[in-house]
């Protein structure tokens, strides 16, 4: 794998999981700078991970080769306004968002200098090596840093290249904001555990227990996600009569509309920031 030199530019949530990720694999911490305006997160990070931190973004750029641009989509003009590098120094470097809803257009405007932009969006899971990444390259994009952007998020989980950009706000709803989704079903099956009378610390084992087994027996098995519902489902039994309940108020619709709402907050995005 490349041990390119890489920044983070904002040191939150996504960056930690991606940083985690990355030195879990092996990939040197040496190699690793998170740059970021307040310091908790970056003590934090160096006493994690043992990577570099700094709290001038124009030092960790200087010194990467590949940029992580990882803060929230509405700062990302600020942050690349406030830079006083000589921004000609980005043509020779690979700069990689995860921003939710930020178009490579707008980032190539806000970059000045011609420069590789490789579009991705990870998820938190990359924290256990577990996440799920789209990709989306310009055209400016060689196939060299292609294979570095998606060298470094494989090294956090599992890839996929869309063609077409719009395909990232699609992934955006599919795997980014995703977990998301799951961990709300999971709150929704705790608390009424705990309703039912179990502790809480038995209520959360019981959900985390049961939400793994299921994940595993999709992952370790060809049956389809619909068969192993089924096998579940005894005629006139126990979960027939849940899944009756969960179809009444169209769980399936629900789920589609609430992607859907993801997809159109992406696009509102792009048109505002
Ligand atoms: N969270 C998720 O599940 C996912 C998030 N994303 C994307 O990742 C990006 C980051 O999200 P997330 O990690 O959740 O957000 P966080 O708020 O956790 O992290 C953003 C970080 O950026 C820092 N920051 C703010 N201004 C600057 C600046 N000028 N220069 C450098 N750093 C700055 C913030 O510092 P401080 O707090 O000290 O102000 C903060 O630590 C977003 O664009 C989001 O769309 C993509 C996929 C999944
Ligand atoms: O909620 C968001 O906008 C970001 C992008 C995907 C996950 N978190």
């Amino acid at each position: 794998m490349t041990q390119k030199t890489i920044a983070f530019i904002g040191a939150g949530n996504m960056s930690a999981s991606i940083i985690a990720g990355l030195v879990k694999n092996g990939y040197p911490a040496d190699n690793i700078i998170a740059s970021n305006p307040s310091t908790p997160k970056l003590d934090a990070l160096s006493a994690q991970h043992s990577i570099k931190t700094t709290t001038d973004n124009n030092q960790a750029i200087e010194q990467a080769d590949v940029i992580i641009l990882s803060v929230k989509p509405q700062m990302m003009a600020g942050m690349l306004g406030d830079l006083s590098i000589d921004k000609s120094i980005f043509s020779h470097k690979l700069f990689i968002s995860i921003a939710a809803g930020l178009p490579v257009s707008r980032l190539e405007e806000l970059l000045v200098t011609p420069t590789a932009v490789v579009r991705t969006m990870p998820n938190t899971p990359s924290l256990l090596g577990l996440g799920m990444t789209g990709l989306y390259a310009s055209a400016a994009v060689s196939a060299e840093q292609k294979q570095v952007a998606e060298e470094i998020m494989q090294a956090v989980g599992k890839t996929v290249w869309v063609e077409e950009e719009s395909g990232i706000d699609k992934i955006t709803a599919l795997a980014g904001s995703a977990p998301a989704y799951f961990f709300l079903f999971m709150e929704g099956m705790e608390s009424k555990a705990i309703e039912l009378g179990f502790s809480p610390e038995a209520a959360r084992e019981i959900v985390s227990q049961v939400a793994t087994g299921s994940t595993e027996m999709v992952r370790q098995n060809d049956i389809s996600i619909a068969q192993l519902r089924t096998n579940v489902t005894s005629k006139g039994g126990t979960t027939a009569a849940a899944l009756n309940s969960f179809n009444d108020s169209n769980l399936t619709g629900i789920t589609a509309k609430a992607m859907d709402a993801a997809i159109a907050r992406a696009e509102e995005m792009a048109k505002t920031i």
